[in-house]
């Protein structure tokens, strides 16, 4: 029982708790009750009751139980998980491992909270925000590799939020209070693309009257950013491996080698494998870059996140204003070519046009419709649920209509208040 005694006298930072196979808790740290919304019982409370309100385990309210799988393997399982805590639910990164006593019987289960910072479930402005699956699977492996020194490389369509994702990376590491500089590649030719990286020593070339230090000098112990790496000439690729194999780096103009300290994050909206096919992209460096390879959902891959995203964006710019479930639902047939930026875009404008507190269909710009199956053409008409129906029907209208929800709803022969249930169901994806 010195496990049980050594975690209540723990005063670490890090709620930690010992949970039995009956999921009550067994004992936790001071830092484990001071985050708890609930007050903690041990021997009595269950671990869901305290973490997420529920009445029953994680896994029968549709989420990872972590204790099952360890149960199942004896392996230790990190999962990520939206908590209740006393600064509201959030996002937590849980590792759960078996605790055995010395004769090898199992006492319990070791449970770590490490709350995530960077990302938020709810609209919160400076952070990453999202809900969905792919949005999940994204964070879990941000989480994962941002607390090391590897080189990650973030592949995303322009405006998915690779800048802030490598920002989040370089907030949840060691180096959060070191720099973080930004390397925008697209555009450097060969004698900027040195100087700008590596600086130059006066007297390098006309014009340069005195040292200057580059941005691999800036960067010194904290994060390089690159982005658009993909746009990178390969006389340039050449020079940043060398940087990255050795290690170190001279001036222009200098005969002086410096040692460079940086975490290296870069970031393409091009398929770098297929640069290397074509052999437009140098595959050794390549592989230097992706030794964690990050890909960000499109937005029209992650629509379900679109009520929270769109919910940020309108009170960022008008805080009393709210978009109807008709305007929502004719957000949610769009592609969203330039993502998230695109959307953040749209939303400041129609938050512009709209005169009272609803943002209306009509104060969004004329929207492309998603390609709708083929069908009718062919004769091959899909054959789908009528509640099916009625949803594509509702977006299609929706997203053409240009006035107000009312006068829809009196169209379409049903209320405003039902037309918005049916709305806000079409959008709930
Ligand atoms: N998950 C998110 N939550 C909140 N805001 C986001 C999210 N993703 C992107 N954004 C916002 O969208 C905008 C575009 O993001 P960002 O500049 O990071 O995209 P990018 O992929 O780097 O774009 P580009 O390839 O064009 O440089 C920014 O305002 C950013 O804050």
């Amino acid at each position: 029982m010195r496990e049980i005694e050594q975690l209540e006298a723990d005063d670490s930072d890090l709620p930690t708790v010992l949970i039995g196979s009956d999921y009550r808790l067994l004992a936790c740290n001071r830092a484990y009750r001071e985050n708890a919304v609930k007050s903690v019982e041990i021997g009595r409370s269950r671990c869901f009751e305290i973490t997420h309100g529920y009445t029953s385990p994680c896994h029968e309210n549709g989420e990872a139980c972590p204790l099952q799988r360890v149960a199942e393997t004896g392996l230790a399982q990190r999962v990520l998980h939206v908590h209740h805590t006393r600064n509201g639910a959030r996002y937590c990164d849980i590792t759960m491992e078996p605790v055995y006593a010395t004769d090898g019987r199992l006492l319990g289960y070791r449970e770590t909270l490490q709350g995530v910072d960077h990302a938020s479930h709810e609209p919160r402005a400076d952070t990453l925000c999202g809900q969905s699956a792919p949005f999940r699977a994204m964070l879990e492996l941000i989480n994962r590799v941002a607390p090391t020194d590897v080189s990650v490389l973030l592949q995303g369509e322009s405006g998915t939020g690779k800048e802030l994702v490598a920002r989040a990376i370089h907030d949840a590491s060691e180096r959060r209070d070191q720099p973080f500089v930004v390397v925008e590649c697209t555009g450097l030719n060969e004698s900027l693309f040195e100087s700008e990286l590596f600086g130059y020593s006066k007297g390098a070339f006309t014009g340069a009257n005195r040292d200057k230090p580059g941005l691999v000098d800036a960067a010194h112990g904290g994060t390089l950013f690159l982005d658009e790496i993909g746009d990178i000439p390969l006389q340039q690729q050449v020079k940043l491996l060398r940087l990255l194999e050795t290690g170190t780096y001279r001036a222009v103009g200098s005969v002086e080698t410096r040692r460079a300290n940086f975490r290296l994050v870069s970031a393409s909206h091009k398929n770098l494998p297929q640069l290397v096919e074509a052999g437009e992209f140098r595959q050794d460096l390549y592989f230097r870059l992706a030794a964690f390879p990050i890909h960000l959902p499109a937005l029209r891959e992650r629509i379900g996140d679109l009520p929270l995203l769109c919910d940020l964006f309108v009170r960022q710019q008008s805080p009393d204003k709210r978009l109807t479930p008709a305007a929502l639902a004719k957000l949610s047939g769009y592609d969203f070519p330039g993502n998230v930026r695109e959307l953040r875009n749209l939303l400041q404008r129609a938050c512009l046009m709209a005169d009272d507190e609803r943002i209306e269909p009509g104060h969004l710009p004329p929207l492309a419709a998603q390609a709708e199956p083929a069908a009718a053409a062919t004769g091959d008409e899909e054959i789908v649920s009528l509640k099916e129906a009625e949803r594509r029907y509702l977006q299609r209208v929706s997203r053409q209509f240009a006035g107000s929800t009312a006068e829809l709803a009196s169209r379409l022969g049903i209320s405003e208040r039902t037309l918005y249930r049916k709305l806000a169901d079409t959008t709930g994806r």
